[in-house]
């Protein structure tokens, strides 16, 4: 199938890197969200990040303008009717993308290919609720989405061939690279992730280390990009959280029992960098640990 028309449900963290990397390869794109505020701060937010592509010499003024050209807005689900790929990356609850879903599957073309780019959420039980569960797969993209390199493609029981080679025709036209999972709870990069993060929590929770212990000893003793309770920060504690609770439930083993810290943390609202507070205060000039 040929991919032109593009929609993002959920103009977050993940739905804004994903709308970036798609108009910048050549692709329209219309990102919806239920606020308007998020749609805005989308928007800023890609043209910062093409912004810093450009003056690092990645693109050219022209490939930027031609992106931002190719992307628009809507609050409303019904506009993504039109387009040939939908890639739903809203909030992390299964309630939540199920009435997204129903929602708009009035809408979409029969021939419309669906995807979810779920952290962790059966890709066969949510295909399962649609009207192309042929058509359904997990469609999983790393942040930051513009510098990571995979997607994690994930097929539900009943996704065909044909949808699994458009994905994988499609992650190739971005410059990436694809990798197949099977579709269990949090499949293969939060399978292995997550329990590292939650553990890194522990660590915390039972005083082995302070938050700058932590990390640094991550950084500086496993040379890992950023620490553990830093990148935790980075994806959102409530999207870590689900995850672990995801993992819980789906493999009900109680080595993934969730920290009760990084629950507490959750309730406090303090969900990381999306909400300036987590593991580490960023309101100031310089991120502080909050333990
Ligand atoms: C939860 C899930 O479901 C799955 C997941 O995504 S798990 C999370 C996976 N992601 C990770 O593990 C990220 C770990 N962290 C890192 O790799 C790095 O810290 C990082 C790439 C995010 C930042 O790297 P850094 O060296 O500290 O910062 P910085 O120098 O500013 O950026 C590195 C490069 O990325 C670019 N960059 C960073 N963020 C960017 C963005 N959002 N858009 C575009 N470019 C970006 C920078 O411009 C820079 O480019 P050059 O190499 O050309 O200079
Ligand atoms: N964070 C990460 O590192 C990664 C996350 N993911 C996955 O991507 C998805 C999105 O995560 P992320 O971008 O981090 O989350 P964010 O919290 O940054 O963004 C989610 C967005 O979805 C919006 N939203 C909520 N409900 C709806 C709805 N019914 N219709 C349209 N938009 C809605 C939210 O709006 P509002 O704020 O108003 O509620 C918010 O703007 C999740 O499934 C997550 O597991 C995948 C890879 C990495």
């Amino acid at each position: 199938m040929d991919i032109k028309k593009v929609g993002v449900v959920g103009a977050g963290q993940m739905g804004n890197g994903i709308a970036h990397v798609f108009a910048l390869a050549g692709y329209e794109v219309i990102i919806n969200d239920i606020s308007q505020e998020a749609l805005d701060k989308a928007i800023e937010t890609i043209t910062r990040n093409l912004d810093r592509q450009l003056s690092r010499e990645k693109i050219t003024a022209d490939d930027r303008d031609g992106a931002l050209a190719r992307i628009s807005t809507t609050l409303k689900l019904e506009e993504l009717g039109q387009t040939d790929l939908v890639i739903e990356a809203a909030t992390e609850r299964e309630d939540v993308k199920n009435a997204i879903f129903e929602r708009l599957l009035p809408h979409l073309k029969p021939e419309t290919i669906l995807t979810s780019n779920t952290s962790s959420i059966s890709i066969t039980r949510l295909a399962s609720r649609t009207d192309r569960p042929e058509k359904f797969m997990g469609f999983h993209f790393m942040n930051p989405v513009p510098v990571m390199q995979l997607v994690e493609l994930i097929r539900g029981i009943a996704t065909d061939e044909a949808t699994y080679k458009t994905l994988l025709g499609v992650v190739e036209t971005l410059g990436k690279t694809a990798a197949s999972a099977e579709d269990f709870p949090a499949f293969i990069v939060n399978r292995i992730l997550m329990p590292m993060i939650n553990e890194a929590v522990y660590t915390l929770y039972e005083g082995v280390g302070s938050v700058k212990s932590i990390d640094e000893s991550m950084k500086l003793g496993a040379n890992h990009p950023m620490g553990p309770l830093e990148l935790a920060d980075f994806i959102g504690l409530d999207t870590c959280l689900a995850i672990m609770n995801v993992l819980h439930d789906g493999l009900a083993d109680t080595k993934y029992r969730p920290c009760p810290l990084l629950t507490k943390y959750v309730e406090a609202g303090w969900l990381g960098r999306k909400t300036q507070r987590g593991f580490y205060d960023y309101r100031g000039e310089t991120p502080v640990p909050t333990r």
